[in-house]
């Protein structure tokens, strides 16, 4: 039997509408949400995915702005902009699209957005706040992932979930977020020695390595909830996950198709927490 499809579009789509209500709610108030992308550089990757976060945005009424940089941008021009996004009354969210050009220090230029802007949640405050468990903005990556699971009735508590990847915008907060929710959580990476013998445990099985198709049938638990949080290209220039999806089809109980699963929760999710970030300003 085929594994139960976790459909990322759908329940993407249903959390966007619920957003797009609040939208309505804030601009009888008089405050129309408003989002800052900054892309620095030729990515052409980059750029689709900007380009798709603008017309998220202006699918559900909120204001979106490209600041877009040429690659051979300086860092102190970058931080000007950020400095500059950072007082504008009219900008709830700033986000700087990664991956930035080699020159440029990613760290401090996260470091310099405004907490309360920080809707991509990967800045030392807003990831320390999460860390602690305190109100904060949540990387949208992992964070569309806790709702895919949520919205698919998926229990986490006493589960044992399995990360394969540590990056800091995805596999290191994806572990945190489980654990929150009292899974037994074990990280795993490129260097742990006999991957198999520890995905092999794995209830929740995150997928998080950046590479095409590396999780196989020999990883998988029968039954095992498979979350691929891959974008690849395979030989052919496909896109594709960092699951196996025909081998791991019929083990696992569900599983994450790629494209439509975790990606369009990334997007979803900056919508959410931009219009949180409005909604938070007009409650102080
Ligand atoms: N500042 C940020 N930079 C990056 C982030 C991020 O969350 N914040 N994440 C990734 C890229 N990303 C958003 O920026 C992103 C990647 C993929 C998708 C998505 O919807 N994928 C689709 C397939 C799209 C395609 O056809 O290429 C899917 O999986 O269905 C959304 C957002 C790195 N940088
Ligand atoms: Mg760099």
């Amino acid at each position: 039997m085929s594994s139960a499809i976790i459909n990322g579009k759908e329940i993407g789509q249903e959390i966007r509408n619920a957003v797009a209500e609040r939208v309505i709610r804030l601009k009888e108030q008089g405050l129309t949400p408003g989002l800052a992308v900054v892309l620095v550089g030729d990515n052409q990757a980059s750029a689709t995915y900007v380009r798709n976060k603008q017309k998220s945005c202006e699918a559900i009424g909120m204001y979106s702005e490209l600041i877009k940089l040429p690659e051979e941008t300086t860092q102190e021009e970058l931080l000007t902009q950020i400095q500059l996004l950072n007082q504008r009354e009219d900008i709830h969210g700033i986000l700087v699209q990664l991956p930035l050009p080699k020159h440029i220090d990613e760290d401090k230029v996260i470091a310099t957005i405004a907490v309360e802007k920080d809707v991509d949640g990967f800045s030392p405050v807003s990831v320390g706040k999460m860390m602690l468990g305190q109100e904060t903005f949540l990387p949208c990556t992992p964070f569309g992932v806790m709702k895919l699971l949520e919205y698919s009735g998926i229990e986490i508590a006493g589960k044992h979930a399995v990360i394969v990847g540590r990056s800091h915008i995805v596999g290191k907060p994806m572990g945190q977020l489980l654990l929150q929710k009292d899974a037994t959580v074990t990280y795993t990476h490129s260097k742990t020695p006999d991957l198999p013998s520890f995905t092999k445990q794995a209830d929740i099985l995150i997928a998080a390595v950046g590479r095409a198709n590396f999780i196989t049938k020999e990883h998988v638990k029968e039954g095992a909830v498979v979350i691929d949080v891959g974008i690849n290209r395979d030989d052919n220039n496909k896109l594709c996950g960092d699951v196996n999806f025909a081998e791991v089809d019929g083990i696992a109980s569900h599983i994450t198709p790629v494209p439509g699963g975790v990606g369009p929760m990334t997007i979803t999710m900056l919508l959410f927490n931009t219009v949180q970030a409005a909604e938070n300003k007009l409650a102080n």
